[in-house]
């Protein structure tokens, strides 16, 4: 048999890219009433579909010449960790409160449904580092500004935040101190 390459993910359109939104589920009223979440765990179980995702991320992210990866948790931990081996960059862990040992930096921050905290240890920047932000998605930006501030305490330039989804209605984007891109946007 021909090695015919790796199988294309389902969802791979004619010109060779690659259908996102296809492998992601919209469920209403979760995680309480009124909100549509965008569920990623579909794609996640798609071997072929999640590094196509991969990939896209690598082609958005490397021309800000990041010298490290950062994450925050939990889902954003799925994409960044992987980015991050595919552009051959260390990886830094945006952490909810108290998980993180030795000093941290930590700032609190709103929610679509809910508030929460992120810390970050306070040597994890070295002089000089361009981190990206990336997590999965973005819905008030909430937690992204709280991830950004962090990075830009702890001492890095922050040349780009991206997530793999941007609820556009939630104007998540102007609360952010740094340029921000997204693979797909939703408008409701
Ligand atoms: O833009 P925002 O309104 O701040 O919301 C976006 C954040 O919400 C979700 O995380 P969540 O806190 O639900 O945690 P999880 O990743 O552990 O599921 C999502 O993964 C983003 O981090
Ligand atoms: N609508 C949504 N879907 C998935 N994750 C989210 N995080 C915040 N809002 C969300």
């Amino acid at each position: 048999m021909p090695d015919t390459g790796p199988t294309p993910a389902r969802g791979s359109l004619a010109d060779g890219s690659f259908d996102l939104k296809a492998h992601i589920r919209a469920v209403p009223d979760f995680p309480k009433p009124g909100i549509l979440f965008y569920d990623i765990c579909t794609l996640l179980r798609d071997g072929p579909a999640f590094h196509a995702a991969i990939k896209m991320l690598a082609d958005l992210v490397r021309p800000y010449k990041p010298t490290a990866l950062a994450g925050i948790e939990s889902r954003g931990f799925v994409l960044a960790a992987p980015l991050a081996l595919e552009l051959g960059l260390g990886f830094i862990l945006l952490r909810k409160p108290r998980k993180l040992p030795g000093a941290t930096i930590g700032y609190n921050y709103a929610l679509e449904y809910g508030t929460d905290r992120l810390e970050i240890q306070a040597d994890a920047v070295k002089k000089g580092d361009r981190v990206v932000l990336l997590d999965d998605l973005l819905a008030t930006g909430g937690t992204m500004a709280a991830g950004i501030r962090l990075l830009q305490e702890a001492g890095a330039e922050v040349p780009l935040a991206a997530a793999m989804i941007e609820l556009t209605f939630l104007n998540g984007r102007a609360r952010l101190e740094a340029p921000f891109e997204a693979l797909a946007a939703y408008d409701s």
